[in-house]
């Protein structure tokens, strides 16, 4: 068989701390597939231009199989020329003690000029995760300063808050992550989010089972576990004194790889209509929306994106 075409990722702020967990991720084939060559674009800022050549270098001597170039720059029309697919982590953190929402003045101008530059020198039909944040705030702004960008190609990072909600199920009921499914995460990317699992079940050797019917627990399911989820964010920058990167750059694989590629379950389970639920947040869309056409060609997953109405009455987080 005749090998891929590379496809073009660019991860903005690939000088941070998920850019510097993100990128070989990609170069080894997480987030594509271990058979999708890959050539990298890093953005970066002119205060962070020689971390990013070092990065370079690392990349380089990494010897990645699949990575087949590095464009490493300060200039946001080379770095959006041509791309796939764009990780937007450029930005700021927020620090202990901060909302997500104190990062939203600094943030959001950098989303108004790298939108117009995806825009204009993005590949057609580039999907653009935004990670930075407020993320679905940015994710809003990008939409209304690419307009052509077709809105269903926008998407920001809740996938972190999924896996979060995953990795407690799993904890609290000693299975396997990849047992637990189902989960939903609905509102912002913020403390006020809901993490669903109503309808969310785990494998076990005597089928499938609803995860409320094993936890037995709705005290802590309504309670410690929804504000574990909502806080997660803000428990790492507590221990660590930075905030989330490998789950992020890990998470925001899982994000792309399963909208490209579709999910694991249904390549084994074709006939499975609902899959895995996987929810992408759209701030603006204000309906379900079936999102089958991008899986191909495991057409059976139905990715539903969820309403965002809240986002549009308050944009801030
Ligand atoms: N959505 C999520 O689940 C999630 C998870 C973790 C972190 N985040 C957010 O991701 C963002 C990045 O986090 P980090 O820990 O990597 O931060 P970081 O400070 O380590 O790295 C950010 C990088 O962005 C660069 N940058 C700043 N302005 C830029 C611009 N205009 N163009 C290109 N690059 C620019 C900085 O120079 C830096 O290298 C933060 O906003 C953080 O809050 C989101
Ligand atoms: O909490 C943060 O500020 C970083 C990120 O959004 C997270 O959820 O880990």
């Amino acid at each position: 068989m005749a090998a891929k075409e590379p496809m073009r990722v660019l991860v903005t702020g690939a000088a941070g701390q998920i850019g510097y967990a993100l990128v070989p991720m990609i170069a080894r084939g997480v987030m594509l597939g271990a058979d999708q060559p890959v050539i990298l674009h890093m953005l970066d800022i002119e205060f962070a231009a020689e971390a990013l050549k070092g990065v370079k270098m690392e990349l380089i001597d990494a010897a990645f199989p699949l990575l087949k170039g590095v464009v490493a720059t300060t200039d946001v029309v080379e770095a959006c020329t041509g791309v796939n697919v764009a990780v937007m982590v450029g930005g700021f953190p927020r620090k202990e003690g901060m909302e997500r929402k104190d990062v939203m003045t600094k943030n959001v101008s950098i989303y108004k000029a790298q939108a117009s530059a995806l825009e204009a020198h993005a590949a057609p039909n580039c999907k653009v995760l935004v990670v930075a944040n407020p993320a679905n705030t940015n994710a809003l702004i990008l939409k209304e300063f690419a307009p052509s960008i077709p809105e269903k190609n926008i998407s920001c990072l809740t996938r972190l808050d999924h896996n979060r909600a995953l990795g407690q199920i799993s904890e609290r009921l000693g299975v396997q992550v990849s047992d637990v499914k189902n989960a939903i995460i609905w509102g912002n990317h913020s403390s006020s989010q809901y993490p669903d699992v109503n309808h969310a079940t785990v494998k076990t050797s005597s089928g499938e089972k609803p995860v409320r019917e094993l936890v037995q627990d709705d005290e802590w399911l309504n309670g410690e576990f929804i504000a574990t989820v909502q806080q997660r964010g803000a428990a790492i920058i507590k221990a660590r004194k930075l905030s989330s990167a490998l789950s992020a750059a890990s998470s925001a694989c899982d994000h792309i790889r399963d909208w490209v590629l579709g999910t694991a379950e249904v390549c084994f389970s074709p006939c499975v209509l609902f899959g895995i639920w996987l929810i992408y947040m759209q701030p603006f869309n204000t309906e379900f929306v079936d999102h089958r056409e991008h899986l191909f060609p495991w057409v059976c997953t139905l990715m539903v994106h969820t309403v965002c109405l809240l986002v549009l009455s308050t944009p801030s987080q």
